[in-house]
């Protein structure tokens, strides 16, 4: 499906709950407010199902920390059952030690880690909490059952910027397969935390710099760097970037049963709690969310846009 702006829908980014275990000074929280309904397994396999009937067939596990649903490993089982070709999730890696091979049985095909930090102090300042160590041990053990390409977050602020080079050094050594350097952008807590913001025009000068090929990914049309070593350096831009929003092709499903169609955006939001809850049966059930999604899509609308 092609929105009224030319852009593809393949990617559908799932909340699996508002909880988290750190306390990260610039959570965006996927742009969701309130959670009083925390959809079921169920009901989100049910909408994975519609969205993968208009030809979506990949999908990202996201929160909150998804680590903490205890039917995670349930919900990855049911979206590669549903077929899905690329299952993966942004997690925040305290719990992956024990849980990565369980997921990697599961079906999970490749996993993003955050890691805003390279000691155990700027980690203990960003999260709140003094897991670093933890963190390392999770991201091994992605790598060692192939949750592959394992990728690092680094959202670039204030309190780790001077970090950044050292950061690529010790991705290196742990083996990741690719790292991405986010911009810190104004949704949920990043609101308050925008003073830290960085563009982070000068370290992809030095990263271009320093690679030896460059490259355009689809999704988002995000630049990626490929250094020497054969790590790939993903540049995330999402503020004010209205070519990141033309080659945005995802939607949204909030924890408590919208669909999303903006990060930034409480208006382009349709409400699917109704038709989850309602007592029908599950053919009229996929029916209505078909129509949901069809007005999802007819209402969906870069954030970021050239003025003309
Ligand atoms: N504005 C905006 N920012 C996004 C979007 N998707 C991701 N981001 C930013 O990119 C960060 C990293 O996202 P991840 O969930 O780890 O990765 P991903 O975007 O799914 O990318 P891959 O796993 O590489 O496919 C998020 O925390 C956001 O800051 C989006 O659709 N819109
Ligand atoms: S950014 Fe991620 S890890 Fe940090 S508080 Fe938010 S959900 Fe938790
Ligand atoms: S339209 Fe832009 S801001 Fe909104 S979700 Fe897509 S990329 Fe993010």
């Amino acid at each position: 499906m092609i929105d009224r702006f030319g852009r593809p829908l393949e990617d559908f980014r799932i909340t699996l709950t508002h909880v988290c275990n750190f306390e990260c000074f610039f959570c965006h929280m996927e742009g969701e407010e309130g959670d009083n309904y925390i959809l079921s397994k169920e009901d989100i396999l049910l909408v994975a199902k519609v969205a993968k009937n208009f030809g979506i067939n990949s999908v990202k596990l996201t929160g909150g920390e998804p680590t903490l649903r205890r039917d995670l490993v349930e919900i990855v089982r049911g979206l590669k059952q549903l077929g899905y070709r690329d299952v993966s999730m942004t997690t925040n890696g305290f719990l992956l030690k024990d849980l990565a091979y369980k997921l990697k049985l599961a079906g999970l095909d490749r996993i993003n880690v955050s890691l805003h930090a390279i000691s155990r102090e700027t980690f203990k300042k960003i999260t709140g909490v003094d897991a670093f160590d933890r963190v390392i041990e999770g991201i091994k053990s992605a790598i060692d059952v192939g949750l592959v390409p394992v990728k690092l977050n680094f959202v670039v602020n204030r309190r780790n910027r001077e970090e950044v080079f050292k950061f690529i050094e010790l991705s290196q050594n742990l083996g990741v397969n690719e790292i991405h350097l986010i911009e810190l952008h104004p949704v949920g807590l990043g609101k308050l935390a925008f003073k830290e913001h960085d563009d982070l025009r000068e370290i992809e000068e030095y990263i271009e710099k320093i690679s030896i090929k460059k490259q355009i990914r689809k999704k988002h049309f995000r630049p990626r760097y490929v250094l020497p070593s054969g790590l790939i350096v993903e540049v995330v831009k999402p503020y004010a970037n209205p070519i990141f929003c033309a080659g945005c092709n995802r939607i949204r499903l909030s924890v408590d049963g919208k669909l999303k169609t903006c990060l930034y955006r409480e208006d382009n939001v349709i409400d699917i709690l109704d038709i989850l809850k309602g007592e029908y049966s599950e053919d009229v059930k996929e029916e209505l969310l078909g129509r949901a999604f069809m007005i999802a899509i007819a209402i969906r609308e870069p954030n970021f846009k050239y003025k003309i």
